[in-house]
Protein backbone atom coordinates (compact mmCIF):
# COMPACT_ATOMS: atom_id res chain seq x y z
CA UNK A 1 0.00 0.00 0.00
CA UNK A 2 1.21 3.51 -1.27
CA UNK A 3 1.48 6.79 0.90
CA UNK A 4 -0.19 10.27 0.00
CA UNK A 5 3.03 12.27 -1.25
CA UNK A 6 3.37 15.45 0.40
CA UNK A 7 4.66 18.33 -1.29
CA UNK A 8 4.76 20.48 1.59
CA UNK A 9 8.38 20.30 2.68
CA UNK A 10 9.93 20.45 -0.97
CA UNK A 11 6.82 23.79 -0.91
CA UNK A 12 8.27 25.27 2.08
CA UNK A 13 12.21 24.42 0.38
CA UNK A 14 11.59 26.68 -2.99
CA UNK A 15 10.00 29.70 -1.12
CA UNK A 16 12.87 29.83 1.71
CA UNK A 17 15.00 29.79 -1.80
CA UNK A 18 13.39 32.76 -3.27
CA UNK A 19 13.20 34.76 -0.15
CA UNK A 20 16.60 34.14 0.47
CA UNK A 21 17.23 35.84 -2.65
CA UNK A 22 14.63 38.71 -2.53
CA UNK A 23 16.53 39.55 1.03
CA UNK A 24 20.10 39.95 -1.33
CA UNK A 25 18.04 41.68 -3.54
CA UNK A 26 17.09 44.27 -1.77
CA UNK A 27 20.19 44.69 0.22
CA UNK A 28 21.61 46.09 -3.16
CA UNK A 29 18.56 48.30 -3.36
CA UNK A 30 16.51 46.12 -5.39
CA UNK A 31 13.00 45.05 -5.31
CA UNK A 32 12.15 42.15 -7.30
CA UNK A 33 8.48 42.89 -9.27
CA UNK A 34 5.92 40.69 -10.84
CA UNK A 35 3.22 41.75 -13.47
CA UNK A 36 0.67 39.50 -13.46
CA UNK A 37 -1.42 40.65 -17.08
CA UNK A 38 -5.23 38.45 -17.21
CA UNK A 39 -6.92 39.48 -19.72
CA UNK A 40 -10.90 37.96 -19.13
CA UNK A 41 -13.19 37.05 -16.70
CA UNK A 42 -12.18 32.81 -16.26
CA UNK A 43 -12.99 32.07 -13.04
CA UNK A 44 -10.45 29.51 -12.49
CA UNK A 45 -7.20 31.88 -13.98
CA UNK A 46 -8.38 34.98 -10.92
CA UNK A 47 -8.34 32.42 -8.37
CA UNK A 48 -4.58 31.01 -9.61
CA UNK A 49 -3.63 34.76 -10.10
CA UNK A 50 -4.86 35.93 -6.91
CA UNK A 51 -2.57 32.79 -5.30
CA UNK A 52 0.31 34.09 -7.26
CA UNK A 53 0.32 37.61 -5.84
CA UNK A 54 -0.96 36.32 -2.49
CA UNK A 55 2.54 34.32 -2.44
CA UNK A 56 4.50 37.43 -3.67
CA UNK A 57 3.41 39.55 -0.79
CA UNK A 58 3.98 37.13 1.59
CA UNK A 59 8.07 37.29 0.18
CA UNK A 60 8.17 40.33 -0.36
CA UNK A 61 8.04 40.49 -3.85
CA UNK A 62 6.35 43.70 -5.18
CA UNK A 63 2.87 42.16 -8.08
CA UNK A 64 1.51 44.76 -9.87
CA UNK A 65 -1.99 42.84 -12.00
CA UNK A 66 -2.66 44.22 -15.21
CA UNK A 67 -6.52 43.45 -15.17
CA UNK A 68 -8.02 44.04 -19.40
CA UNK A 69 -11.44 43.52 -20.84
CA UNK A 70 -12.40 39.70 -22.94
CA UNK A 71 -12.53 41.87 -26.34
CA UNK A 72 -8.58 42.97 -25.85
CA UNK A 73 -7.11 42.13 -29.18
CA UNK A 74 -3.42 41.15 -29.63
CA UNK A 75 -2.38 44.68 -30.84
CA UNK A 76 -3.57 45.92 -27.33
CA UNK A 77 -2.17 43.03 -25.29
CA UNK A 78 1.04 43.97 -27.24
CA UNK A 79 1.59 46.85 -26.43
CA UNK A 80 0.88 46.42 -22.53
CA UNK A 81 3.20 43.80 -22.98
CA UNK A 82 6.04 46.36 -24.59
CA UNK A 83 5.09 48.87 -21.54
CA UNK A 84 5.81 46.18 -19.25
CA UNK A 85 9.47 45.06 -21.07
CA UNK A 86 10.63 48.63 -21.31
CA UNK A 87 10.03 49.82 -17.65
CA UNK A 88 13.03 48.29 -16.26
CA UNK A 89 11.06 48.38 -12.42
CA UNK A 90 9.93 45.43 -13.47
CA UNK A 91 11.69 42.25 -13.70
CA UNK A 92 8.56 39.39 -14.10
CA UNK A 93 6.50 39.33 -16.52
CA UNK A 94 3.48 36.59 -16.72
CA UNK A 95 0.33 36.85 -19.22
CA UNK A 96 -2.15 34.09 -17.80
CA UNK A 97 -3.18 31.40 -20.74
CA UNK A 98 -5.26 30.87 -21.82
CA UNK A 99 -6.29 33.54 -23.64
CA UNK A 100 -9.26 34.33 -25.65
CA UNK A 101 -9.56 33.12 -29.11
CA UNK A 102 -8.77 35.90 -31.08
CA UNK A 103 -5.61 36.84 -29.04
CA UNK A 104 -2.03 35.48 -30.88
CA UNK A 105 -1.08 33.47 -27.86
CA UNK A 106 2.46 32.94 -29.83
CA UNK A 107 2.74 36.09 -30.52
CA UNK A 108 2.26 37.45 -27.44
CA UNK A 109 4.81 35.01 -25.62
CA UNK A 110 6.84 35.50 -28.35
CA UNK A 111 7.02 39.39 -27.44
CA UNK A 112 8.13 38.79 -23.90
CA UNK A 113 11.80 39.60 -23.19
CA UNK A 114 13.43 36.41 -22.67
CA UNK A 115 14.69 37.35 -19.04
CA UNK A 116 11.79 38.93 -17.99
CA UNK A 117 9.54 35.56 -18.78
CA UNK A 118 9.26 33.75 -15.37
CA UNK A 119 6.40 31.66 -17.03
CA UNK A 120 10.01 30.52 -19.63
CA UNK A 121 7.43 30.01 -22.52
CA UNK A 122 9.63 31.85 -24.85
CA UNK A 123 11.04 30.51 -27.78
CA UNK A 124 14.16 31.30 -26.31
CA UNK A 125 14.09 29.77 -22.69
CA UNK A 126 12.52 26.47 -24.97
CA UNK A 127 15.89 26.59 -26.58
CA UNK A 128 17.80 27.16 -23.66
CA UNK A 129 16.04 24.13 -21.91
CA UNK A 130 16.84 21.94 -24.83
CA UNK A 131 20.71 22.57 -25.22
CA UNK A 132 21.39 22.52 -21.81
CA UNK A 133 22.11 26.48 -21.20
CA UNK A 134 20.82 28.06 -18.06
CA UNK A 135 17.69 29.88 -18.51
CA UNK A 136 13.97 30.60 -16.60
CA UNK A 137 12.07 27.43 -16.74
CA UNK A 138 8.31 26.34 -16.77
CA UNK A 139 7.38 26.22 -13.06
CA UNK A 140 5.06 22.77 -12.93
CA UNK A 141 7.96 20.91 -14.32
CA UNK A 142 10.56 22.78 -12.06
CA UNK A 143 8.56 22.04 -9.11
CA UNK A 144 8.20 18.37 -10.05
CA UNK A 145 11.78 18.16 -10.44
CA UNK A 146 12.48 19.35 -7.24
CA UNK A 147 10.11 16.93 -5.60
CA UNK A 148 11.58 13.91 -7.29
CA UNK A 149 15.42 15.49 -5.83
CA UNK A 150 13.90 16.15 -2.45
CA UNK A 151 12.43 12.95 -2.30
CA UNK A 152 15.79 11.10 -2.55
CA UNK A 153 15.18 8.18 -4.48
CA UNK A 154 17.34 9.20 -7.47
CA UNK A 155 15.82 10.05 -11.04
CA UNK A 156 19.73 8.75 -13.03
CA UNK A 157 18.82 5.87 -15.23
CA UNK A 158 15.16 5.75 -14.12
CA UNK A 159 12.65 5.07 -16.71
CA UNK A 160 10.14 8.36 -16.67
CA UNK A 161 7.12 7.97 -18.65
CA UNK A 162 5.10 11.60 -19.23
CA UNK A 163 1.57 11.99 -19.72
CA UNK A 164 0.52 14.87 -22.35
CA UNK A 165 3.25 16.72 -24.54
CA UNK A 166 2.03 20.21 -24.00
CA UNK A 167 4.25 23.45 -24.06
CA UNK A 168 3.74 24.16 -20.99
CA UNK A 169 3.47 21.05 -18.69
CA UNK A 170 4.41 17.70 -20.70
CA UNK A 171 7.30 18.69 -23.38
CA UNK A 172 9.34 20.75 -21.05
CA UNK A 173 8.60 17.86 -18.56
CA UNK A 174 10.17 15.36 -20.64
CA UNK A 175 13.61 17.81 -21.54
CA UNK A 176 13.97 18.02 -17.76
CA UNK A 177 14.04 14.80 -16.87
CA UNK A 178 16.04 13.84 -19.43
CA UNK A 179 18.67 16.65 -18.16
CA UNK A 180 18.78 14.13 -14.72
CA UNK A 181 19.56 11.52 -16.88
CA UNK A 182 16.20 9.62 -16.83
CA UNK A 183 15.01 7.80 -19.64
CA UNK A 184 11.95 9.24 -20.84
CA UNK A 185 9.01 7.99 -22.58
CA UNK A 186 6.37 10.52 -23.50
CA UNK A 187 2.94 9.21 -24.12
CA UNK A 188 -0.11 11.10 -25.98
CA UNK A 189 -3.51 11.14 -27.17
CA UNK A 190 -2.15 9.35 -30.32
CA UNK A 191 0.12 6.52 -28.34
CA UNK A 192 -1.07 2.82 -28.71
CA UNK A 193 -1.82 0.62 -25.63
CA UNK A 194 -1.30 3.63 -23.13
CA UNK A 195 -1.43 1.52 -19.85
CA UNK A 196 1.34 -1.19 -21.14
CA UNK A 197 4.49 1.41 -21.88
CA UNK A 198 3.28 3.47 -18.42
CA UNK A 199 3.79 0.29 -16.64
CA UNK A 200 7.04 -0.06 -17.22
CA UNK A 201 7.93 3.36 -16.00
CA UNK A 202 9.82 3.63 -12.58
CA UNK A 203 8.41 7.28 -12.58
CA UNK A 204 4.94 8.66 -14.06
CA UNK A 205 4.15 12.45 -14.90
CA UNK A 206 0.20 12.97 -15.79
CA UNK A 207 -0.27 16.26 -17.15
CA UNK A 208 -3.35 15.43 -19.39
CA UNK A 209 -6.03 16.97 -18.74
CA UNK A 210 -8.72 13.82 -17.89
CA UNK A 211 -10.01 12.74 -14.26
CA UNK A 212 -8.66 9.54 -12.90
CA UNK A 213 -6.83 8.31 -16.38
CA UNK A 214 -4.27 6.98 -14.67
CA UNK A 215 -5.48 4.01 -12.40
CA UNK A 216 -3.69 0.92 -10.46
CA UNK A 217 -3.49 -1.23 -14.11
CA UNK A 218 -0.80 1.43 -15.28
CA UNK A 219 1.51 1.20 -12.77
CA UNK A 220 4.45 -0.96 -12.08
CA UNK A 221 4.54 -1.80 -7.87
CA UNK A 222 6.39 0.81 -6.34
CA UNK A 223 5.94 3.52 -9.16
CA UNK A 224 6.77 6.78 -8.12
CA UNK A 225 3.34 9.04 -9.69
CA UNK A 226 3.07 12.81 -9.83
CA UNK A 227 -0.67 13.97 -10.56
CA UNK A 228 0.10 17.18 -12.20
CA UNK A 229 -4.02 17.51 -13.50
CA UNK A 230 -6.57 19.89 -12.36
CA UNK A 231 -10.04 18.64 -13.23
CA UNK A 232 -13.06 19.57 -11.44
CA UNK A 233 -15.97 17.26 -11.15
CA UNK A 234 -19.34 17.73 -11.22
CA UNK A 235 -20.84 14.66 -12.57
CA UNK A 236 -21.93 12.64 -9.65
CA UNK A 237 -21.92 9.12 -11.52
CA UNK A 238 -18.20 10.73 -12.23
CA UNK A 239 -17.17 11.01 -8.37
CA UNK A 240 -19.06 7.56 -7.58
CA UNK A 241 -16.52 5.33 -9.91
CA UNK A 242 -13.12 7.77 -8.78
CA UNK A 243 -13.71 8.34 -5.03
CA UNK A 244 -14.70 5.76 -2.78
CA UNK A 245 -17.98 6.83 -0.37
CA UNK A 246 -16.86 7.06 3.00
CA UNK A 247 -13.84 9.29 2.04
CA UNK A 248 -13.25 12.96 3.18
CA UNK A 249 -12.99 14.03 -1.07
CA UNK A 250 -16.54 12.33 -1.24
CA UNK A 251 -18.46 14.26 1.62
CA UNK A 252 -16.89 17.42 0.38
CA UNK A 253 -18.17 17.05 -3.40
CA UNK A 254 -22.02 15.77 -1.57
CA UNK A 255 -21.65 19.41 0.17
CA UNK A 256 -21.04 21.16 -2.66
CA UNK A 257 -21.81 19.70 -5.88
CA UNK A 258 -18.15 20.01 -7.15
CA UNK A 259 -14.43 18.41 -6.56
CA UNK A 260 -10.94 19.04 -7.56
CA UNK A 261 -9.78 15.85 -9.28
CA UNK A 262 -6.91 14.99 -10.67
CA UNK A 263 -5.24 13.31 -13.98
CA UNK A 264 -4.40 9.91 -11.56
CA UNK A 265 -6.78 7.87 -10.08
CA UNK A 266 -5.58 8.35 -6.60
CA UNK A 267 -7.07 5.79 -4.68
CA UNK A 268 -6.77 3.28 -7.25
CA UNK A 269 -3.07 4.16 -7.23
CA UNK A 270 -2.65 4.29 -3.76
CA UNK A 271 -2.85 0.35 -3.89
CA UNK A 272 0.21 -0.18 -6.41
CA UNK A 273 2.07 2.76 -6.42
CA UNK A 274 4.97 3.40 -3.43
CA UNK A 275 4.07 7.10 -3.47
CA UNK A 276 1.16 9.68 -5.04
CA UNK A 277 0.64 13.06 -5.32
CA UNK A 278 -2.76 14.81 -4.11
CA UNK A 279 -4.81 17.19 -5.78
CA UNK A 280 -5.38 19.70 -4.97
CA UNK A 281 -2.54 20.45 -2.07
CA UNK A 282 0.43 18.87 -4.36
CA UNK A 283 2.04 20.05 -7.35
CA UNK A 284 -0.47 23.19 -8.08
CA UNK A 285 1.41 24.76 -5.00
CA UNK A 286 4.52 23.79 -6.23
CA UNK A 287 4.26 25.38 -9.33
CA UNK A 288 3.14 29.10 -7.11
CA UNK A 289 6.53 28.23 -5.35
CA UNK A 290 8.79 27.80 -8.74
CA UNK A 291 7.24 31.21 -10.19
CA UNK A 292 8.46 33.03 -6.99
CA UNK A 293 12.16 31.46 -7.50
CA UNK A 294 11.51 32.16 -11.16
CA UNK A 295 10.99 36.03 -10.39
CA UNK A 296 14.06 36.72 -8.03
CA UNK A 297 16.25 34.63 -10.90
CA UNK A 298 14.63 37.19 -13.58
CA UNK A 299 15.28 39.86 -10.92
CA UNK A 300 19.40 38.71 -10.97
CA UNK A 301 19.74 38.58 -14.24
CA UNK A 302 18.32 42.07 -14.62
CA UNK A 303 20.73 43.29 -11.81
CA UNK A 304 23.92 40.95 -12.50
CA UNK A 305 26.01 41.63 -8.84
CA UNK A 306 29.46 42.59 -10.62
N1 LIG B 1 -0.69 21.77 -11.19
C1 LIG B 1 -0.43 22.82 -11.96
O1 LIG B 1 0.20 23.74 -11.55
C2 LIG B 1 -0.88 22.81 -13.38
C3 LIG B 1 -1.84 21.93 -13.76
N2 LIG B 1 -2.24 21.85 -15.06
C4 LIG B 1 -3.21 20.79 -15.38
O2 LIG B 1 -2.53 19.73 -16.04
C5 LIG B 1 -3.35 19.12 -17.00
C6 LIG B 1 -2.66 19.19 -18.36
O3 LIG B 1 -2.50 20.54 -18.74
P1 LIG B 1 -1.91 20.98 -20.17
O4 LIG B 1 -0.62 20.28 -20.41
O5 LIG B 1 -1.98 22.44 -20.21
O6 LIG B 1 -3.07 20.35 -21.11
P2 LIG B 1 -3.21 20.27 -22.69
O7 LIG B 1 -4.65 20.06 -22.94
O8 LIG B 1 -2.49 21.38 -23.35
O9 LIG B 1 -2.44 18.92 -23.06
C7 LIG B 1 -2.93 17.67 -22.71
C8 LIG B 1 -2.04 16.58 -23.27
O10 LIG B 1 -2.61 15.31 -22.91
C9 LIG B 1 -2.70 14.47 -24.04
N3 LIG B 1 -3.88 13.61 -23.93
C10 LIG B 1 -5.18 13.98 -23.97
N4 LIG B 1 -5.98 12.92 -23.80
C11 LIG B 1 -5.17 11.85 -23.65
C12 LIG B 1 -5.38 10.46 -23.46
N5 LIG B 1 -6.61 9.95 -23.36
N6 LIG B 1 -4.32 9.65 -23.35
C13 LIG B 1 -3.07 10.14 -23.44
N7 LIG B 1 -2.79 11.46 -23.62
C14 LIG B 1 -3.82 12.29 -23.73
C15 LIG B 1 -2.81 15.40 -25.23
O11 LIG B 1 -2.33 14.72 -26.35
P3 LIG B 1 -2.25 15.38 -27.84
O12 LIG B 1 -1.03 16.26 -27.79
O13 LIG B 1 -2.08 14.22 -28.73
O14 LIG B 1 -3.51 16.14 -28.03
C16 LIG B 1 -1.93 16.58 -24.79
O15 LIG B 1 -0.60 16.37 -25.16
C17 LIG B 1 -4.68 19.86 -16.91
O16 LIG B 1 -5.53 19.14 -16.03
C18 LIG B 1 -4.31 21.21 -16.31
O17 LIG B 1 -5.38 21.78 -15.60
C19 LIG B 1 -1.67 22.64 -16.00
C20 LIG B 1 -0.72 23.56 -15.69
C21 LIG B 1 -0.27 23.76 -14.33
N1 LIG C 1 0.91 31.96 -17.94
C1 LIG C 1 0.47 30.97 -17.17
N2 LIG C 1 1.29 30.41 -16.26
C2 LIG C 1 0.86 29.40 -15.46
O1 LIG C 1 1.63 28.87 -14.63
C3 LIG C 1 -0.49 28.94 -15.61
C4 LIG C 1 -1.30 29.58 -16.56
N3 LIG C 1 -0.81 30.57 -17.32
N4 LIG C 1 -2.58 29.16 -16.72
C5 LIG C 1 -3.18 28.11 -15.90
C6 LIG C 1 -2.15 27.13 -15.35
C7 LIG C 1 -2.64 26.41 -14.11
N5 LIG C 1 -1.77 26.84 -13.04
C8 LIG C 1 -1.95 26.57 -11.69
C9 LIG C 1 -1.35 27.27 -10.69
C10 LIG C 1 -1.63 27.05 -9.36
C11 LIG C 1 -2.52 26.07 -8.98
C12 LIG C 1 -2.85 25.87 -7.55
O2 LIG C 1 -2.49 26.65 -6.70
N6 LIG C 1 -3.58 24.83 -7.18
C13 LIG C 1 -3.99 24.56 -5.82
C14 LIG C 1 -5.45 24.92 -5.54
C15 LIG C 1 -6.33 25.11 -6.73
C16 LIG C 1 -7.77 25.52 -6.42
O3 LIG C 1 -8.18 25.57 -5.25
O4 LIG C 1 -8.51 25.77 -7.42
C17 LIG C 1 -3.75 23.11 -5.52
O5 LIG C 1 -3.56 22.31 -6.47
O6 LIG C 1 -3.71 22.78 -4.36
C18 LIG C 1 -3.10 25.32 -9.97
C19 LIG C 1 -2.81 25.54 -11.30
C20 LIG C 1 -0.85 27.72 -13.54
N7 LIG C 1 -1.00 27.91 -14.83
Amino acid sequence: MGKRWSCKATGENLLAQAKEKVTALNERGVEPHLAVVLVGEDPASKVYVSNKIRTCESLGIKSTFHKLEADTDTDSLLSVVDELNGDNAVHGILVQLPLPKQVDESRIIAAINPDKDVDGFHPVNVGRLSLGEPGLFPCTPMGVIALLRDSGHGLSGKHAVVIGRSNIVGKPMAQLLLKENCTVSIIHSRTQNPADLCRQADIVVAAVGRPGLVDAAWLKPGALVVDVGINEITDSEQARKLIPSESKKMKSFREKGRVLYGDVNYFSCLETAELVTPVPGGIGRLTIAHLMVNCVVAAELQNPST
